[in-house]
């Protein structure tokens, strides 16, 4: 999928044809210029509301860890965050219980299988694997603390707005969709449940999860989002320490094997980012130490990722020389500050 932009852009990085770190804003509109007119995928429709998705939307964002931020096109368009939503749940439940617990309970391993996969769980005795498949995620959230359920969504709501710095809130059409439809994830609970893998009412979580996944946000909120595990948990916008140090480290190691579902092996070697997608659409995808791209274009591939967001961000990763595995001799970068 990448081999055409990979060589082309490769070689004009290598010859300084490309302008590098210091003019992101022309690579930005560069990589929106390039793929807005591709039509590859499908937009989304097992949950029903998604496929009134206008397929023709894209938006790309990057913040930097200084708060410097650049956007093109529809970063400011507003998309409920799906799959995304479980790499936050997964850094506020690890700050909260701990690295080895969730290690322990949740597992950091690929499954290799789709993201709402039943079968991944029986191939391996209940364990849900990783976080960032359903099953997982599932079960990470039912390990968020407090009382109530209200008390519970409180805190994922609140946790997941302090990485975007802004106040986030429910999308209730998307909810009401998923909720209405979400047989599988309440199967899959359920599963968990039978294996002891969830302490909570199953129901319960699903609904927590459900929501977790309806919250609004844009390709801007996530590249704040994903800033603030790339800088070390602190939000660059508002200097909020959400996590430690140590659980976005955590969260970013999960993030490369595990982000792109049944293609995070495929993404890290043409991209070399730890990053995470959602079935709207979205893809967050991280620098540490520089920075994050948001992206938001709604054609999928057959494994859920967005189509110009992946191609949007493997053009930025070999024009900025993002790849955390190239040697830094070879590196257009120079760095974000
Ligand atoms: N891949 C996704 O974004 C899936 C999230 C969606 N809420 C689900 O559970 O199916």
């Amino acid at each position: 999928m990448f081999e055409s932009d990979v060589s082309e852009v490769e070689q004009r990085a290598s010859t300084g044809a490309l302008p590098g770190w210091s003019q992101v804003d022309e690579l930005l509109h560069e990589a929106h210029r390039r793929y807005a007119g591709l039509d590859e995928g499908t937009v989304a429709d097992y949950i029903p509301v998604l496929a009134e998705a206008d397929p023709s939307l894209f938006g790309l964002s990057l913040v930097e860890t200084d708060g410097g931020a650049h956007h093109a096109g529809d970063a400011q368009t507003a998309f409920s965050i799906q799959s995304i939503s479980k790499a936050f749940v997964f850094a506020l439940v690890c700050d909260e219980i701990g690295h080895e617990l969730v290690h322990e309970r949740v597992g950091v391993n690929n499954t290799g299988l789709p993201f709402n996969s039943v079968i991944a769980l029986e191939l391996n005795d209940g364990s849900p694997m990783n976080p960032m498949v359903n099953a997982g995620a599932i079960a990470t959230t039912g390990l968020v603390a407090g009382g109530s359920l209200e008390e519970r969504w409180e805190r994922i709501r609140s946790g997941l707005s302090r990485f975007a710095g802004r106040e986030l809130a429910l999308d209730h059409e998307v909810l009401r969709s998923e909720s209405e439809t979400n047989h599988r994830n309440q199967a899959i609970a359920r599963l968990l449940q039978s294996y002891g893998r969830l302490d909570d009412d199953p129901a319960d979580v699903v609904d927590l999860y459900t929501r977790q996944c309806s919250l609004a946000v844009t390709a801007e909120d996530l590249a704040v989002m994903g800033a603030t595990l790339a800088d070390g948990g602190v939000n660059p916008i508002t200097g909020d320490q959400v996590v430690s140090a140590e659980v976005s480290r955590d969260t970013l190691a999960v993030l490369a094997s595990c982000g792109m579902y049944e293609r995070s092996g495929e993404w890290l070697y043409e991209i070399g980012l730890p990053a995470k997608s959602g079935v709207t659409g979205g893809i967050v995808a991280i620098v540490p130490g520089k920075g994050a791209i948001g992206a938001y274009a709604p054609r999928l591939d057959p494994a859920g990722n967005s189509v110009r967001g992946q191609r949007a961000c493997a053009f930025l990763s070999r024009a900025l020389g993002l790849n955390l595995f190239a040697s830094l001799a070879h590196s257009n970068s120079g760095g974000a500050s």
